[in-house]
C-alpha cells in the first residue's frame, strides 16, 4: 500500500502514460506520415516504465527496435475539460523520456489498420529520467533534447517545433481522458528516430536540466 505519495517517484504511482504522435513536422515527414491537425494519441501500460540502472529490453518480436527521445509532462493535479489558459496550472514538473517503438511491428500495425500496442507499449517501452520539477523548466515549449547511441548523437530538436503545444495537448486529452495526479504526457519526438541493437548505450538529456542513459538488452525466453 502506498502511504507516502511522492510526485518524484510518479513512475511507482501506476497512473496512465499517455503519448503524442506526430507532433513535429520533421519527424511526420521522416516517416512519409502526414502532420495532423489534430493531436495522435496512443496509450503505454505503467508496466512499460524503467529507470536508469535496469536496461531496455527488447521484445522477441522485434527485429527494428527504434529510440524517440521526447518531453514528458508529469500531472499534477488532476481535470476534466480543462482549459488551455490555465493548462498550466495541472502540471507538477516534467521527465525526459524515450518512446521505444518496435518499428518493425508498427509498421505492419500500420499496413492492416490495426493498434499499436504490441509496437508501443510492451514492458520497458517507457524509459524515464528522475523526476524534473516545473521551475527548471520555464518554457517547456522551447528546450532543446538529444540522444546519443554509443556516443554518436542520432536526435536533437526543440520542443518549438511542436505542432501541438504542452497546454494545448493537455486541455485536448482531458477533453477525452480525465487527467489524473501522477499521469504522464509523452508529447512526441523530433527527427532522427533509428535504430538501436542489444548491447547500445542510450544517452539522452535536455540541456543543462538532466541527463540519463540506459542499456539495450534482448529478452530472455522465458
Ligand atoms: C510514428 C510514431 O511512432 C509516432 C510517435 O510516437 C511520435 O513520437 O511521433
Ligand atoms: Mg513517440
Amino acid at each position: 500500500m502506498i502511504t507516502t505519495r511522492n510526485i518524484s517517484r510518479f513512475w511507482e504511482w501506476g497512473r496512465k502514460i499517455i503519448c503524442v504522435g506526430r507532433n513535429y513536422a520533421d519527424h511526420a515527414k521522416e516517416l512519409n506520415n502526414p502532420v495532423p491537425t489534430e493531436p495522435v494519441l496512443f496509450l503505454k501500460p505503467p508496466s512499460a516504465y524503467v529507470t536508469q540502472g535496469s536496461p531496455i529490453l527488447v521484445p522477441s518480436y522485434c527485429r527494428d527496435l527504434h529510440h524517440e527521445v521526447e518531453l514528458g509532462v508529469v500531472i499534477g493535479r488532476g481535470g476534466t475539460d480543462i482549459p488551455q489558459g490555465s493548462a498550466m496550472d495541472h502540471v507538477a514538473g516534467y521527465a525526459l523520456c524515450l518512446d521505444m517503438t518496435a518499428r518493425d511491428v508498427q509498421d505492419v500495425c500500420k499496413s492492416k489498420g490495426l493498434p499499436w500496442t504490441l509496437a508501443k507499449a510492451f514492458n520497458t517501452s517507457c524509459p524515464v529520467s528522475e523526476f524534473i520539477p516545473r521551475e527548471r523548466i520555464p518554457d517547456p515549449g522551447n528546450v532543446t533534447l538529444w540522444l546519443k547511441v554509443n556516443d554518436q548523437m542520432r536526435q536533437k530538436g526543440c520542443t518549438d517545433q511542436m505542432v501541438f503545444s504542452v497546454p494545448h495537448l493537455i486541455s485536448y486529452i482531458s477533453g477525452i481522458i480525465t487527467l489524473e495526479e501522477g499521469d504522464l504526457i509523452l508529447t512526441g519526438t523530433p527527427r532522427g528516430v533509428s535504430a538501436v541493437q542489444e548491447h547500445d548505450e542510450l544517452q539522452a538529456g535536455i540541456q543543462d536540466v538532466v541527463t540519463m542513459s540506459f542499456k539495450v538488452n534482448r529478452k530472455e525466453h522465458q
